[in-house]
């Protein structure tokens, strides 16, 4: 082959500097691309030996190895794939799809800060100049008569060409690293950028360290493999030991028995998963399986809840293993990763656009050899494929789920705890998925059993619960001007704050829900909003007709005014608003009722208000309710300027406000210094 000398042809005075720059936000990403390429030249020999183009030697093993040398400031990487003609190093290499370089140039050329781009154009070879000064490829390919090529260029527009020595089949490119790039030389740093893009990719890697000694293993001759290079074989005699019995007499006792030893050359351990646990069938994978490719891959070492594995081939191909990672406490923060990977090779941590928001809480990979490897950000967004896969991904999430439920309600209920958190953000994110998961979603009532919307709206069939998809189109003419009428859903946020309100319910055998979590406040309103049939009431807001004795209008008019004066006086507030009623219960003495809609709307501003607003001014719109028929009550009533009766009102109308919500801290210490002030007066 005659020697060549010539010009990139790039229709540009230089490209390395915008390659440099612009290319690639994480410059350590030129492992993934000339790992990959080797890769990718190993799959294709394969291809070829598969339809008889090429036979493989004897011996053959693939694999992709990388050399670090610190001292002359080099990386290889090897690979034993295909290897490259002259002609073709001249198509692929010097003539860069250089459309794909003039293209790359003309939309990039005013966006000089956008580090979003993760893309090229086909110039994954060149990223090495990323980090190289000068790069050198040594390739020779599978084909009969094949010369070996060497080629190298600095990194200006000149190339240099001849014939090279390379007598394996496979290329050898060779880095040397500019001064700013020594680490990747570093063979630490190397193993970490492997790790990072590399760990799964379809052919083994190795890594090794340049002149580094030779290290050596020691196995059972039993455990030798064709590939080992054998140092010694050592014959380990029986080790015995002699030991003094009761008697006092000696014996000898064998402690290891004979063994043959080989020592070798420590076997190279590839970085890369070649069979990652994606890949493989559902029903092949065990439990452990699962969870050791969690630890793995996210170093998370409490175990997950549970995983989806999706696996499908139409309408696009697509795998992945999502896990529900456990939550410790309801205000552990909930972040997750959903790492992508495109035909097991890297591409990124938690892509937005293909990986529906709400499961980002989660953790996972999805492999998706459809989705374009090399695209902007920008151009995934406006991506319809893209955005089909993320339906796609989220119909399965819900398919999964709402199977577990129909088919292992057990272990379903067993979960719900920690995942309905996730479920419940991603009905507020995602209404197909809420509409799927809709009669899938458990509530757990105050004897611990879990029901879903159906169980707690017995009356309405299906039908009536439906979702309203459009209330404008589905009203019929007979309900138009109709408010449908509502069931009422009772629910509990804290159960010991609370109590006193569970226990009227209990003593009437009626139950209630407990909803605690953060997201159960917008998630509820979200429901409400979708299901014109169901209301949500917190056990508190309002006292049942179920609680009370019937009483016509007027017969506690009386009452209620003299009442409402003696506690508006009382407690120096004559704003207070009273109620009395004829509890069924005549232990209880005054309770506290605050109104659904004032509730959630000052519970909406206190969310707001987090970072130091004043919450004074969102706070009131509670209710005293006293009971008509309790002895207290009716001794106010009647002693209405009795000697302490102010001090009754306050400890009333303080004990029912703890069932309600915790005191402020001045008034926890009046309550508790009254408290003892009564307790005084018992006691003289
Ligand atoms: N190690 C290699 N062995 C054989 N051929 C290679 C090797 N590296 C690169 N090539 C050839 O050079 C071409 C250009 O490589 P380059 O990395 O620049 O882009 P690409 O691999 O085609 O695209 P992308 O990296 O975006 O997938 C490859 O398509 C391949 O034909």
């Amino acid at each position: 082959m005659a020697n060549t000398h010539g010009s990139l042809s790039i229709n540009s005075e230089n490209i390395f500097p915008i390659i440099k720059k612009w290319l690639y936000s994480d410059h350590d990403i030129f492992f993934r691309e000339l790992i990959s390429n080797g890769c990718d030249a190993i799959t294709k020999l394969h291809k070829l030996s598969l339809i008889g183009e090429y036979t493989y030697p004897e011996g053959h093993k693939d694999s992709v190895r990388v050399i670090v040398n610190p001292e002359e400031k080099t990386l290889k990487f090897i690979d034993t794939g295909l290897g490259m003609t002259a002609e073709e190093v001249e198509e692929y290499i010097n003539q860069i799809a250089f459309s794909g370089a003039a293209d790359f140039l003309e939309k990039y050329k005013d966006k000089a800060n956008d580090d979003q781009i993760i893309g090229h154009f086909g110039l994954g070879f060149y990223s090495a100049f990323m980090v190289a000064d000068e790069v050198h490829i040594d390739t020779l390919s599978y084909k009969d008569g094949a010369q070996a090529v060497h080629w190298e260029c600095d990194g200006g527009t000149e190339y240099d060409m001849s014939e090279g020595t390379r007598t394996e089949i496979g290329t050898e490119i060779t880095l040397f690293l500019n001064e700013d790039c020594l680490e990747f030389a570093n063979e630490y740093r190397a193993r970490e950028v492997i790790s990072k893009y590399c760990s799964f990719m379809p052919v083994e890697i190795f890594l090794e360290k340049a002149n580094a000694e030779q290290e050596y293993e020691t196995i059972d001759e039993s455990e030798l493999r064709d590939d080992d290079v054998v140092v010694e074989h050592i014959h380990e005699d029986a080790k015995t030991e002699e030991i003094e019995k009761e008697d006092g007499t000696k014996e000898t006792k064998e402690v290891s028995p004979a063994r043959d030893r080989v020592k070798i050359n420590k076997r190279p351990v590839s970085l890369s998963d070649i069979h990652p646990l994606w890949t493989k069938h559902p029903n092949e994978c065990s439990d452990e399986e699962y969870k050791a490719f969690y630890r793995k891959v996210f170093q998370d070492y409490k175990e997950p809840l549970f995983w989806i594995h999706l696996n499908m081939d139409y309408p696009f191909n697509l795998k992945g293993i999502l896990y529900f990672p456990k939550i410790n406490t309801e205000y552990d923060s909930i972040e997750g990763t959903i790492k992508l990977y495109n035909n097991q090779v890297f591409i990124a941590d938690n892509i937005k656009e293909v990986i529906p928001e709400f499961l980002m809480l989660l953790k996972g990979v999805i492999d998706c050899p459809d989705l374009p490897l090399n695209v902007s950000r920008s151009a995934l967004q406006n991506d319809g494929f893209v955005k089909k896969i993320s339906d796609y991904i989220s119909k399965k999430v819900a398919d999964k789920l709402t199977g577990m439920c129909k088919t292992d309600r057990e272990t379903y209920e067993k979960y719900w705890d920690d995942i309905s958190p996730f479920i419940k953000y991603g009905c507020l994110k995602d209404e197909k998925f809420c509409d799927k998961m809709r009669d899938y979603i458990l509530f757990k009532d105050l004897d611990g059993k879990y029901q879903t919307l159906k169980d707690l709206v017995p009356e309405e069939e299906a039908a009536d619960v439906d979702v309203v998809e459009n209330p404008e189109e589905t009203k019929d003419e007979t309900t138009e001007e109709k408010e449908p009428e509502k069931t009422t859903i009772f629910y509990v946020t804290d159960e010991v704050q609370q109590s006193q309100y569970i226990n009227l319910f209990r003593e009437e055998g009626k139950t209630a829900v407990i909803l605690k979590h953060n997201i159960d406040t917008p998630f509820i309103s979200h429901l409400e909003m979708k299901n014109e049939k169901i209301k949500f009431q917190r056990i508190d807001a309002d006292l049942t007709e179920d609680f009370v004795e019937t009483t016509d209008e007027t017969e506690l008019k009386e009452t209620t005014d003299s009442l409402t004066d003696i506690f508006r006086k009382a407690l120096g507030n004559d704003k207070l608003d009273v109620k009395v009623e004829k509890m069924k219960n005549e232990n209880i003495s005054s309770m506290i009722t605050l109104s659904e809609e004032s509730r959630r709307m000052q519970d909406m501003m206190k969310m707001y208000s987090m970072n130091g607003m004043d919450m004074g001014m969102f706070g009131g719109g509670e209710t005293l309710v006293l009971n008509a028929n309790n002895k207290l009550v009716q001794y106010i009533l009647e002693h209405r300027d009795g000697e302490n009766v102010n001090l009754f009102c306050e400890q009333l109308y303080d004990l029912a406000m703890i069932s309600h919500q915790p005191l402020t801290p001045e008034k926890m210490t009046k309550f508790i210094s009254r408290s003892n002030e009564i307790m005084m007066l018992l006691a003289k």
